[in-house]
């Protein structure tokens, strides 16, 4: 097994000429917590878009566990275990969080009827479902509906949905977004409980957040890689600094 599981070669997006990813090669190691950051408009949600196939590149590959998926559908690579967490594990407001995992683990098993049909079935539901809950830090939470969740569970219970599809590399956009300081927190542990055993890569402004997590950092600018390393020798390269200037440094974060 080779010790990349994700790796792009010239990946490149343009919008009616405009360039908004340039020549990206990335190479994500298998087990690691790999960040893409970078400034407004750097192009990092057009390159996630790219890797989980909501995007078609306008040239470049991508490779997953070897394999070229620079023509797949997100469902296929979805399949392959290369999961975009909210793509497809939306959260119901109106069903209970247990429903919503349940649902979630159900669509894993490809079977749409079966559990009503099944009582057996039913319960193995429940207690995968329980025990996610649980992983994510919602358990006692089982009862109310999706809707009546603080933002910052929500984002917990989305975690747990895309966990239900069993992701070997799971991606992440902004995983804290506008969340509170206790909030951000909490995600933060949990990002790094569930990558455990898995591949993470994730999209995120918050600094504090990516030095807490994030063993490899690729720091993207105007569409282009700038820099790449661990957080220590990323916050220093005097490119960054100045990329950021105006909008974070990332050394002060
Ligand atoms: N569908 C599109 N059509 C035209 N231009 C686009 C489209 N999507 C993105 N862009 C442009 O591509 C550039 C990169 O956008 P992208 O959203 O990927 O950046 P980002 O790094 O995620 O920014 P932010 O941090 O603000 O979310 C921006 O200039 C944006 O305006």
């Amino acid at each position: 097994m080779s010790d990349i599981i994700l790796e792009t070669e010239g990946l490149t997006k343009e919008f009616r000429g405009f360039v908004a990813v340039s020549d990206v090669s990335l190479r994500v190691r298998r087990g690691a917590i790999h960040g893409l950051i970078g400034p407004n408009g750097a192009g990092k949600t057009t390159c996630f878009n790219l890797l989980t196939k909501f995007l078609q590149p306008t040239r470049g590959t991508i490779r997953y566990e070897g394999r070229d998926i620079t023509g797949m559908k997100p469902a296929e690579v979805a399949r392959l275990g290369l999961v975009r967490s909210f793509q497809i594990s939306a959260v119901f407001p109106r069903l209970s969080v247990l429903e919503n995992v349940r649902i979630a683990l159900q669509r894993q098993r490809g079977g749409s009827f079966d559990f009503w049909r099944s009582e057996t079935l039913l319960r193995a539901y429940d207690r995968r479902a329980s025990e996610l809950l649980e992983a994510v830090g919602l358990a006692g939470y089982e009862d109310l509906t999706a809707g009546e969740l603080p933002y910052g569970r929500k984002r917990a219970l989305e975690i747990a949905t895309t966990l239900a599809l069993d992701p070997v590399m799971m991606l992440l956009d902004e995983p804290t977004a506008g969340m509170a300081h206790e909030d951000v927190d909490r995600i933060v542990a949990l990002v790094k409980r569930v990558a455990e055993g898995r591949t993470v890569l994730l999209v995120e402004h918050n600094l504090r957040v990516v030095q807490g997590l994030c063993d490899t950092i690729t720091v993207l600018t105007r569409g282009r890689v700038l820099a790449e390393g661990d957080y220590a020798s990323v916050s220093r390269n005097p490119e960054v600094i100045a990329a950021y200037l105006g909008t974070e440094t990332p050394a002060h974060a």
